[in-house]
């Protein structure tokens, strides 16, 4: 038997129509045969964290459960992205499209091209309120802090730019009995 792991990934959109960029994601991330589309937080709206001088954001994330391994995930990713017209030309620029692995299980992984915990998760707002969304008791696995937890003290910070719930139809949402 194949081991799920339940990973969770970051999606994020700044250029063109950005509901699109988002449901299209999903939407390839459901066709996957490895990978299956546990929940979604709701879709937030943010100003641009890093570079500021772009788009303002839609950000969300995704539990996912998963038999592909993090490389393979990552892969998919980044398939996933180049396949909706992703390009990089400044660092944290404007992108149509940004997948981003969160957490892969309990894993801690450093290596050359994939670092999970993601390295940056627990200074953004625009990750850590759609993550809390869906999965406040979760232990980070190196701070071993709750997700709940390390929101509180992202949320409190000066200067964090707030994330704006928005109202969106998940075409592709499977119809429950
Ligand atoms: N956990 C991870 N999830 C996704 N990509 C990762 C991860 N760890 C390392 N990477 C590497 O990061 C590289 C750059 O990714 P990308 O250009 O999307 O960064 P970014 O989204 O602009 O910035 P940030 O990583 O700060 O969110 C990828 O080529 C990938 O190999
Ligand atoms: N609001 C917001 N800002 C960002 C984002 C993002 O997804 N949302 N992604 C970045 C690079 O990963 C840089 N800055």
């Amino acid at each position: 038997m194949i081991a799920l792991v339940e990973a969770f990934l970051a999606l994020g959109s700044n250029l063109g129509d950005r509901i699109r960029y988002m449901q299209r994601a999903i939407n390839a991330l459901r066709q996957h045969d490895h990978i299956r589309v546990m929940a979604l937080s709701p879709l937030y709206e943010t100003e641009a964290v890093g570079y500021t001088e772009q788009p303002d954001f839609l950000n969300m994330v995704a539990h996912v459960q998963t038999s592909l391994s993090p490389q393979d995930l990552l892969f998919v990713c980044m398939q996933i992205e180049k396949e909706n017209g992703r390009t990089r030309e400044i660092k944290w620029g404007p992108r149509t499209l940004d997948l981003d692995i969160l957490l892969y299980g309990t894993q801690v992984i450093q290596e050359k091209n994939l670092v999970i915990p993601h390295p940056r998760m627990c200074e953004r707002a625009f990750v850590m309120i759609p993550l809390c969304d869906l999965a406040p008791s979760l232990i980070h696995p190196v701070y071993k802090k709750t997700i709940q937890e390390l929101t509180e003290s992202v949320r409190g910070k000066e200067g964090v730019v707030p994330c704006t719930m928005i109202q969106w139809h998940d075409e592709s949402a499977p119809i429950e009995n």
